[in-house]
């Protein structure tokens, strides 16, 4: 088969139609042009943070994670693995792509068990099983992947989307694109940087040029790179007319080396 290729979807995008348009018309004209099996697996932090706020429930991350207590998984649940998923699968549909909408325990297609204790309910994410995904891929589906994950134990966790990418690029050998609010990862001039290596990554963590959310995700996709034995990219959703040339191979943000 030919190598699928991974989009991650994260930041504000599920909040604006206008992105929303641009990127499924991307995937339509993709779609048509090209074989390769495509997903995408998605985020929506923004959306939880949002809900937090209107339900007067605190905020609050360690390392770019989001501590979850027992009593608000339901609601994260609910928020990503529902309103997320939903919302992009109703694009896809307006678009005329066939989707299913799943979370990762679906098919058993990345196993979490739970990461720190301390953390609450958040997962880490290693790869699983392919043959749902390959069953769906091969009748032609476009697979909405939430990065709710289910334990062996049954229970629900909570996983960093790039996270969860990188584990379900790991379960089918695909191609990983992960897209963001941003360019890319910043300098401490705000200038993208084109190439990034894990010596690069650590200096710049130890700097303090890369905070917060970049420090998952470019460790995720320094992991995805070095599990892949190639190169994945951060990039931006923001550059419509330079989607197809990303999807295609054609560097526009930064390109992580393993
Ligand atoms: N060096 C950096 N370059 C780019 N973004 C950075 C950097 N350091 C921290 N960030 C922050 O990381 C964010 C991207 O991470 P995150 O919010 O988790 O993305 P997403 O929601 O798309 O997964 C950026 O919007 C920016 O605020
Ligand atoms: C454990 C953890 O931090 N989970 C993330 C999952 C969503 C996510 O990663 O959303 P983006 O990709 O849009 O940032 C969260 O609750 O925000």
């Amino acid at each position: 088969m030919i190598t699928p290729l991974i989009i991650k979807l994260g930041g504000v995008i599920l909040d604006s139609n206008e992105a929303l348009t641009r990127l499924f018309d991307a995937l339509v004209t993709y779609r048509a042009a090209h074989s390769r099996p495509l997903l995408i697996v998605h985020g929506g932090g923004y959306l939880v943070d949002e809900l937090m706020q209107k339900l007067g429930l605190p905020v609050t991350k360690k390392n770019g994670l989001r501590v979850t207590p027992a009593d608000q998984i339901d609601i994260i649940t609910g928020a990503l693995a529902g309103t997320a998923n939903k919302r992009l699968l109703a694009w896809a549909k307006k678009q005329g792509i066939s989707s299913v909408g799943l979370c990762l325990g679906d098919g058993d297609s990345v196993r979490v068990a739970q990461f720190d204790p301390a953390l609450g309910h958040v997962g880490d994410a290693t790869f699983g099983n392919p043959a749902l995904l390959n069953a769906l891929l091969a009748a032609d589906f476009l697979p909405i992947v939430s990065s709710i994950g289910i334990t062996s134990e049954g229970e629900l966790m909570n996983v960093n989307a790039d996270q969860a990418a990188t584990a379900l690029a790991g379960t089918l050998g695909a191609d990983l694109i992960l897209l963001s609010d941003v360019s890319g990862i910043l300098d401490a001039n705000k200038t993208r940087i084109e190439e990034m290596t894990t010596e690069k990554a650590m200096q710049l963590i130890d700097e303090g040029i890369i905070t917060d959310g970049m420090i998952v995700k470019v460790n995720a996709a320094l992991d995805a790179a070095r599990i892949l034995g190639r190169p994945v990219d951060i990039a931006s959703w923001r550059h419509a007319e330079l989607l197809h040339d990303l999807f295609n191979g054609v560097p526009i943000g930064t390109r992580i080396l393993a």
